[in-house]
């Protein structure tokens, strides 16, 4: 599992690592990083790093300090660097001296020579020239998107572009973008990530994150948000021992679907066929359709007289009338843990008197879209989506799955996982079914709900870009059956990447 650390936690690091390493040592470690990055990246783009042109966009604080640091150790292999300065009368006194020492150059932003924008003809045809641009406009300090000279500036740069800890004009905390910002194409990073690279649209204009080690690791508290790598999904994934039968390895309930909407019931259970080798349950109107195309389920007209099962699945086309709400209340009293999603969430917003039906000590996993997380009555999602997401998982006392490009998984007690996949293959209709039929499966298998929602986004995704993408890697739209085939090839991918 890896960490994410807000940058609070970040700075109350460097202060403990300040006390025992310099302040500048610390900059210069942190910039050595940038540099080597960028002189691979100028390699994988023009075959060599000597005689090659990096331009740094140097901001007010220490982030462009870091970048005129790496700007010195560039020039020491042979690179022209040409340092453009936001504010050149708050630009990092110490990198500046380091860069021109070392050959570098400096030029303002806005001038001499302005073009009708206000960029200076120097700045300008520096951008223009480059063979790689180090972004240290901002870093963990930025607010708001990026301001007009610096959006200018970004805007003419044409090849690669490594970020310095953070792609500027991304918020830092909820990776949300408020006006222009930067697009890297590799972002490095100190200590550890941050909010913003596996967050929203920050994680997609990260790019590639590297994790430069400045000493920082023991200084570091517990992470405020988790990530889960494929190991830890493929080593968490329940497959069947020798002493397992279909009972034993969980049966899970499905109720979905409807005379409407048969599909949903179809895809649910399907998924949760696919999820696990226990015996999926159907519970509801489509019990033909379902058998029909899952023989291996066993089906039944209703909730009430569905067998035992060790988890429930429902929500997805059951509607929001009273046979739903009947569906969802029997669900409830069963005592089981439940995935409820869909027409289930609508129903407990319009209706909060259906919670009184939970058992209390049955863990309950709510799986919103934003429309969805806005009926339960706890305002709209808004820019902070883990925030928002944590506010409701502690206000249920659920583990509380905010869908979208980056799915949010808050636990009651504060723990998130992120699944940071920046890929959007899976927004298909009926891919949410696929999603609640796996997280019903593994929740039967006994798993832990919150690892449970993270191992099926994980696979979920995966399955979404398998489906997707051929070999080449180009891809083309899907449907939701199209990612329901491919969750075995998903599990098994993430299962190699736990055995090897
Ligand atoms: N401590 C250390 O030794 C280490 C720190 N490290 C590095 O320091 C970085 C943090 O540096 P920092 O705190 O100096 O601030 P930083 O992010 O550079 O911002 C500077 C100023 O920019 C401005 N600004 C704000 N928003 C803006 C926007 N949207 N667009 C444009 N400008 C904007 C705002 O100033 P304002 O103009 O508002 O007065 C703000 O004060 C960190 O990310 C890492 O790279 C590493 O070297 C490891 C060791
Ligand atoms: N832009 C996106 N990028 C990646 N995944 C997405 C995106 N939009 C939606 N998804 C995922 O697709 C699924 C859609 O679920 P949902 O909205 O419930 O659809 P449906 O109700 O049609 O099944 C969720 O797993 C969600 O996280
Ligand atoms: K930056």
């Amino acid at each position: 599992m890896r960490g994410v650390w807000t940058p609070e936690q970040i700075r109350a690091a460097e202060q403990r690592l300040f006390t025992r390493t310099p302040e500048p040592a610390v900059m210069r470690r942190a910039a050595h990083a940038v540099a080597r990055h960028t002189a691979q990246v100028l390699t994988e783009c023009t075959g060599g790093v000597a005689g090659r042109h990096v331009t740094l966009l140097v901001g007010a604080g220490n982030n462009g300090g870091d970048a005129l640091w790496a700007g010195s150790f560039l020039r020491k292999r042979g690179v022209g660097v040409t340092a453009v300065l936001l504010d050149a009368d708050r630009a990092h006194q110490g990198g500046l001296l380091a860069l021109r020492r070392a050959g570098g150059r400096a030029v303002r932003a806005e001038g001499p020579n302005p073009d009708t924008t206000g960029v200076g003809a120097e700045a300008a045809e520096a951008v223009q020239r480059a063979d790689a641009v180090v972004d240290g406009i901002v870093g963990l300090s930025a607010s708001g998107g990026l301001r007009p000279m610096a959006a200018e500036l970004v805007d003419r740069v044409l090849m690669p572009i490594v970020s310095v800890d953070l792609p500027s004009g991304v918020d830092p905390v909820t990776g949300a973008v408020d006006g222009p910002a930067v697009s890297a194409d590799v972002t490095v990073t100190f200590g550890g990530r941050k909010p913003c690279h596996v967050l929203g649209p920050g994680a997609v204009r990260s790019g590639d994150v590297l994790v430069a080690d400045i000493g920082l690791d023991g200084d570091l508290p517990e992470p405020e948000l988790h990530v889960l790598d494929a190991a830890d999904v493929g080593a968490a994934w329940p497959v069947p021992g020798p002493e397992d039968d279909k009972y034993s390895q969980g049966v899970v309930g499905v109720a979905a679907g409807s005379a409407t909407f048969p599909g949903a019931a179809v895809l649910a259970g399907g998924s949760a066929v696919r999820a696990t080798s226990g015996m999926v349950r159907y519970a509801g109107p489509a019990a033909d359709e379902v058998c029909r195309r899952w023989p291996e389920v066993v089906v039944t007209g209703s909730v009430t007289d569905a067998g035992r099962v060790q988890a429930w699945a429902v929500g997805p086309g059951i509607g929001t009338g009273a046979s739903g709400r009947d569906v969802l209340r029997h669900v409830f009293d069963s005592g089981r843990p439940v995935c409820a999603d869909a027409d289930s969430i609508t129903l407990l917003g319009a209706d909060p008197t259906l919670w009184d039906a939970r058992d209390p000590d049955a863990p309950v996993v709510l799986t919103p879209h934003d429309g969805e997380f806005e009926r339960l009555g706890a305002g709209p999602v808004g820019t902070d989506r883990v925030a928002a997401a944590r506010r409701v998982a502690a206000r249920f006392d659920v583990v509380l799955l905010l869908k979208g490009n980056t799915t949010v998984v808050a636990a009651p007690d504060g723990r998130v996982l992120v699944n940071d996949s920046q890929q959007a293959w899976p927004a298909t209709a009926g891919s949410g079914d696929v999603l609640t039929g796996l997280i019903g499966a593994l929740l039967a298998s006994g798993m832990d709900p919150w690892l449970a929602c993270g191992c099926a986004t994980r696979v979920h995704s995966d399955a979404a870009e398998l489906a997707a993408r051929d070999a080449d890697g180009v891809g083309a739209p899907i449907g939701a059956s199209a990612l329901l085939d491919q969750v075995p090839a998903a599990v098994r991918a993430v299962r190699r990447a736990a055995l090897t």
